[in-house]
């Protein structure tokens, strides 16, 4: 199992923003979380990589419960996270392979000498996802796609068990968004591909790899499941309140609001 939560709920400031919350991750599985502005995101993601801990309720992720086997650092080593907050810590100046290579010390900065077999493990990962023409320029000078593909293969290099991506996509244009997307479809697709968490706002995001969504709302879950049981348009309709469609598109999802019927 990598994550069990059972009843978690959380308070912050006198609120509860999660509550209830009861759901499982299995490994081969590759999930999606779906949620509207402060739905309680980023506060599930901040539980799962223990930033954070349950006002009440159980956590086990990766087979580490808190308050028994629980280490936030050594469970952090095994979990690879793709967020804005990471690209804020990393180094500035360091260029593209420095910052991958990164990722096998979970460091931000390259501080320690690396070997050989982790120099030819960040080429590796950098031609896989087609960085290494830009491998050796500074990341700051990248453009929003090209470093979120580095962020990515930061995270590759330590052999996570879970991925978790969130918002990847934020800030890029169509093409650049579904490079990006057709290349995590590829890691997910690996048969020895990490279990991947996928946080958007966007349900034209979700790539056939992603079999499982959770549908967050207002801090609960409103439905996790199969994502072609969740995504449908008369479930998203009562998950939004407003009648919506979606059509399903080479296993793509695209949801648009419905017109209102005229009499
Ligand atoms: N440090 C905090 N103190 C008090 N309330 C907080 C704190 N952080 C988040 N919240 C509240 O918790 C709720 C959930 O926020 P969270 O950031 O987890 O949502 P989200 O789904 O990630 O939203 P978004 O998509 O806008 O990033 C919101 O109502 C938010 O205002």
């Amino acid at each position: 199992m990598i994550i069990e939560m059972e009843n978690v709920s959380r308070k912050r400031e006198g609120k509860w923003i999660l509550q209830e919350i009861n759901w499982k991750v299995e490994k081969g599985d590759h999930w999606v979380l779906y949620g509207l502005n402060g739905a309680g995101k980023t506060s599930l993601l901040e539980l799962i990589n223990a930033y954070l801990f349950p006002t009440t309720g159980t956590i086990r992720v990766l087979g580490m419960e808190f308050g028994k086997t629980y280490l936030a650092e050594r469970l952090r080593r095994r979990i690879g996270f793709v967020s804005s907050l990471v690209q804020q810590k990393l180094e500035p100046g360091d260029n593209a392979y420095e910052v991958v290579l990164s990722g096998a010390y979970a460091s931000f900065g390259l501080y320690e000498e690396t070997t050989e077999e982790i120099d030819q493990k960040g080429v590796d990962i950098l031609r896989e996802l087609g960085c290494l023409e830009y491998a050796n320029r500074d990341y700051d000078t990248l453009s929003q796609g090209e470093k979120q593909r580095v962020l990515i293969g930061r995270a590759l290099m330590a052999d996570p068990e879970l991925l978790i991506l969130d918002e990847p996509t934020n800030g890029l244009d169509f093409l650049a968004r579904e490079e990006l997307l057709e290349s995590i479809g590829r890691i997910a697709e690996k048969p020895d591909a990490p279990t991947i968490l996928y946080v958007t706002h966007h349900i034209e995001e979700i790539l056939p790899a992603f079999n499982k969504t959770l549908l967050l709302k207002e801090g609960k879950i409103f439905d996790a499941g199969a994502t072609e049981v969740l995504v449908t348009k008369e479930r998203m309709s009562e998950f939004f309140g407003i009648p919506v469609n979606v059509i399903w598109d080479n296993g793509r999802p695209l949801l648009s609001k419905a017109q209102a019927v005229r009499n």
